[in-house]
C-alpha cells in the first residue's frame, strides 16, 4: 500500500498485539467501515503477538499496517509500515537512534514504497509512551506549532500524529495545528468515547484514530467510523 493512500484515510482503528482480542471483534472491526487497521503498542511487543494479530486481520482487503516500536517484532507481510519519531523528546533514541540500529539491519530489505514516517508529539505525560521515549509533554501552543511546522517544512513528513493516548486532547491545539499544515497530514488519537468527542477532534485532523475504546466498549467504538466520517474537516 502506498503513502498516498494512507493519506486519504478519514478513521483508523489501532489495535495492540499486547492486548487479547475476540474473533468475532475482529469481525466487526473489519467490517465496520473504518479505513485501516494500525497495529502497534508501547509495551510488551513481539514477533510472535504482532504476527498473530496479522494473521487475524489480514482476512479481508481492509489495508493494514504495522506501526513499528519494537525492531525485533517487524513482521513482514503487513501492507505498510509506519515509524514513529518522537519529535518532543531530549533521548535522541526514540528521534533517531532506534531507527539508524534498524537501518544496519534491515536497510537493504526495506520496501521503501510502503514505508511512511510519522512525527509524533506525546502530550499525555502518564502514557507509556510518553514514560518510555522521556517525551517534554509541558509545551505550550506555540511550542507544538513549531514542531508541526518542522514536520511540515523541514523534514517534510507525510504525518504529524498528536498523541494523547489514553486521555481526550486539548481541541484548540488540534485546531490551531490543522491550521499550520497544508501538505503534511495531522493524525490525532488520544481518549475516544464519545460521539462530542469523535466529531470535535473529526474537524481539524485528517485522521481520527481509535484505540483504548475497542477494548473497553465495542458498540462505541463501531459508532466513532460514522462520526467521524459524517464529519466535515473545517479549515
Ligand atoms: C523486511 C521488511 C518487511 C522490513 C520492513 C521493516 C521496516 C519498514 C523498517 C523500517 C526501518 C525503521 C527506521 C524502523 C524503526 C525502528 C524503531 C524501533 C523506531 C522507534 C520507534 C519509536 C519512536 C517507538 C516509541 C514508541 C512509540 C512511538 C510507539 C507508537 C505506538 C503507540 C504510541 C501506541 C499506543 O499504544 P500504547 O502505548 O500501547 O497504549 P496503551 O497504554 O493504551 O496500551
Ligand atoms: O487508545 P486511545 O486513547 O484511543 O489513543 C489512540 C492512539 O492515539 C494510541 O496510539
Ligand atoms: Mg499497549
Amino acid at each position: 500500500m502506498l503513502i498516498e493512500q494512507m493519506q486519504t484515510w478519514r478513521h483508523v482503528f489501532k489495535l495492540d498485539p499486547n492486548r487479547p482480542i475476540e474473533e468475532e471483534m475482529i469481525v466487526r472491526l473489519l467490517q465496520s467501515g473504518t479505513d485501516g487497521i494500525i497495529v502497534g503498542g508501547t509495551d510488551g511487543i513481539t514477533y510472535q503477538n504482532t504476527y498473530e494479530l496479522m494473521r487475524r486481520v489480514k482476512q479481508t482487503s481492509l489495508p493494514c499496517v504495522q506501526e513499528i516500536s519494537n525492531a525485533k517484532a517487524v513482521v513482514p507481510g503487513f501492507d505498510g509500515f509506519c515509524i514513529p519519531v518522537v519529535l518532543n523528546t531530549n533521548d535522541t533514541e526514540w528521534l533517531i537512534g532506534a531507527h539508524q540500529k534498524t537501518m544496519k539491519e534491515f536497510g537493504e530489505w526495506i520496501p521503501w514504497n510502503q514505508v511512511a514516517v510519522e512525527g509524533y508529539v506525546v502530550l499525555n505525560p502518564e502514557a507509556k509512551v510518553a514514560q518510555l521515549t522521556g517525551a517534554q509533554t509541558s509545551l505550550t501552543h506555540d511550542d507544538i506549532l513549531a514542531y508541526a511546522q518542522i514536520a511540515e517544512h523541514l523534514f517534510r513528513l507525510p504525518f504529524f500524529y498528536l498523541e494523547y493516548s489514553g486521555v481526550y486532547g486539548d481541541a484548540l491545539v488540534v485546531q490551531a495545528t490543522a491550521n499550520h499544515l497544508r501538505h503534511t497530514k495531522l493524525i490525532y488519537g488520544g481518549g475516544i468515547r464519545f460521539e462530542k468527542q469523535a466529531r470535535e477532534m473529526a474537524q481539524f485532523a485528517d485522521i481520527v484514530v481509535v484505540g483504548n475504546l475497542i477494548y473497553d466498549d465495542i458498540e462505541m467504538a463501531l459508532q466513532t467510523v460514522s462520526w467521524v466520517k459524517e464529519t466535515k474537516l473545517i479549515r
